[in-house]
């Protein structure tokens, strides 16, 4: 459409206009100014501003340290998973590292920005040191200095359920984590001078190296292990329900140097729980024991090791007129049910795990179903643990070196522990030399087998048809008995245990 110089309003025309607009909103202003109170005045002027303010797309969660004088884990999560994101944008970081803390510990300097992803969506923190100062009025009006410190997190308005449903669980899973990473794990002995002072658990950093990666054990029972240890971890809420303990036991089996110490160093490594190695020889009564079990703490792990030998045979404790003998005071089902009863529902998340060489030599009461959760066999090397040791100790596979197809035929026959297999590998840096040596190992132990096959069947200890038994040492037989034996709680512990 066209104007024409004619149609347009005069400049004077409009200023009349303008002016007399300007007079009726004076005129109104007044009046409402007259009739309307000026609190309320406030309060409308503010919602009116309210209502037509651009709204910003961004939502920012406050993420204080405390509210009132309870932590606040969010906070504590954040700061330690946000240490874990540091880019070569931050300038300033702080550092520091307690004597008992094996690694340096990072976090953000007041003001840093760290700018994360999760789930495609943009996620843009800072942490914040808000300082004020306040007069005391009780101490002279003195002014105290406070820090106030939070983190501030930005992201857009439409993920707010992903980030409260998804994001913030998962930064406190991340850090817990990493928390479970930086923790030291302790292994606890009994304090040998218990005779004086009562007796009391001793505690060292467990450093064993062995885990899950480094074990040699057939894939699919290592498997098994692993998820039930899974299992095992996430089902509090399910124990609770079908009201058990929420406890597991293991038993592990099998000839000696197959690995049942280097399984639970494993778990407890898997895990980070601690380990409690209970040895029963050193204890005379149960009331010792209950001592003990009570001082244990939750998250661990209580290994009884070789517990055939723990318990004596003689029929139970029982003189001729059938009463108890005085000096009968530990009795593994004393033990036993301790361990169902009070001490397993004064904890949560303990695993309790024996060993033993001989499994049929043990009491009934140990084999019981529901005793134990799990019985684990420890066995001689297979191909595949021989290949896992191979790469571990020499740093090759079966495709480097020619000497396997040999091993793999030798090794099916030959009971050879892993322990000596890993023996064998560590006589030479050299993959040829170390090979070499531990097929010739092989051969000698095949022909001895042959011979001794021929000369004398020996009756597999194992359930094993086609391996024959070696026993690196003589263990004390044992039955249906309760009652520790003197010679047992004499005996001295080997140093290949944890
Ligand atoms: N399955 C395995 N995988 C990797 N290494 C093993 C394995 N078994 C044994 N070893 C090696 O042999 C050493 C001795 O093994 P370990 O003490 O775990 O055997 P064990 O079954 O507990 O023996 P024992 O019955 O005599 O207590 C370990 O330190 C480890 O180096
Ligand atoms: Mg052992």
């Amino acid at each position: 459409m066209m104007f024409s110089s004619k149609d347009m309003p005069s400049p004077s025309s409009m200023f009349s206009a303008y002016a007399s607009m300007t007079a009726s909103i004076m005129l109104m202003r007044s009046m409402v100014n007259d009739l309307i109170p000026q609190p309320i005045r406030g309060y409308l002027v503010n919602t009116f501003r309210y209502f037509i303010k651009p709204r910003s797309p961004i939502l920012t969660l406050i993420i204080e340290e405390s509210s009132g004088i309870a932590r606040n884990q969010v906070y504590d999560a954040a700061e330690v998973y946000l240490s874990t994101r540091v880019s070569p944008l931050n300038e300033r970081l702080k550092i520091f590292k307690s004597p008992k803390e094996k690694k340096l510990t990072i976090r953000l300097e007041k003001g840093e920005k760290i700018v994360d992803f999760y789930d495609g969506v943009e996620l843009k923190w800072r942490f914040i040191c808000a300082e004020s100062e306040k007069n005391n009025p009780n101490e002279n009006n003195i002014a105290i200095r406070s820090e106030k410190r939070y983190f501030e997190l930005c992201f857009h308005k439409k993920h707010k359920e992903i980030v409260l449903d998804n994001y913030l669980p998962f930064i406190l899973e991340k850090a817990k984590e990493v928390k479970d990473g930086e923790r030291t794990l302790k292994m606890h002995t009994l304090n040998t001078s218990y005779c004086y002072n009562g007796v009391k658990w001793d505690s060292i950093n467990l450093e064993h190296p062995s885990t899950f990666e480094t074990l040699a054990m057939e894939p699919e029972l290592k498997k098994a292990v692993v998820e039930d240890l899974n299992r095992f971890v996430k089902r509090k809420d399910f124990y609770k329900k079908v009201g058990r303990a929420w406890k597991r036991g293991y038993l592990l089996y099998g000839p000696p140097g197959t690995g049942k110490s280097s399984l639970i160093a494993a778990m407890a490594n898997y895990l980070k729980f601690d380990i409690y190695d209970l040895q029963l020889g050193n204890i005379v009564r149960d009331s010792d024991l209950r001592k003990l079990l009570l001082a244990t703490a939750n998250r661990s792990i209580l290994v009884i090791e070789d517990i055939d030998c723990s318990v004596d045979l003689p029929e139970r404790s029982r003189n001729s007129d059938g009463r108890k003998q005085a000096d009968v005071q530990l009795t593994l089902s004393g033990l036993l049910n301790f361990i169902d009863g009070l001490w397993s529902s004064c904890g949560d998340e303990r695993i309790i795990i024996f060993t033993t060489n001989h499994k049929e030599r043990l009491d009934p009461a140990l084999l019981r179903p529901g005793r134990m959760d799990m019985h684990i066999h420890m066995s001689y090397c297979s191909y595949d643990g021989f290949k896992l040791l191979a790469s571990n100790y020499l740093g090759i596979s079966s495709e480097e070196h020619h000497l396997f197809g040999e091993i793999e035929g030798l090794i099916e026959d030959t009971q050879v522990t892993p322990a000596q297999v890993a023996e064998e590998m560590m006589k030479s840096e050299n993959p040829d030399a170390a090979l070499e040596g531990f097929v010739n190992l092989l051969k000698r132990k095949k022909l001895e087998g042959d011979v001794s096959e021929n000369d004398a069947p020996i009756k597999p200890d194992f359930q094993q048809p086609k391996r024959r038994k070696v026993c690196r040492r003589q263990k004390k037989t044992v039955g249906i008995s309760t009652r520790l034996s003197t010679s047992s709680k004499r005996r001295t512990r080997r140093g290949n245990s944890l």
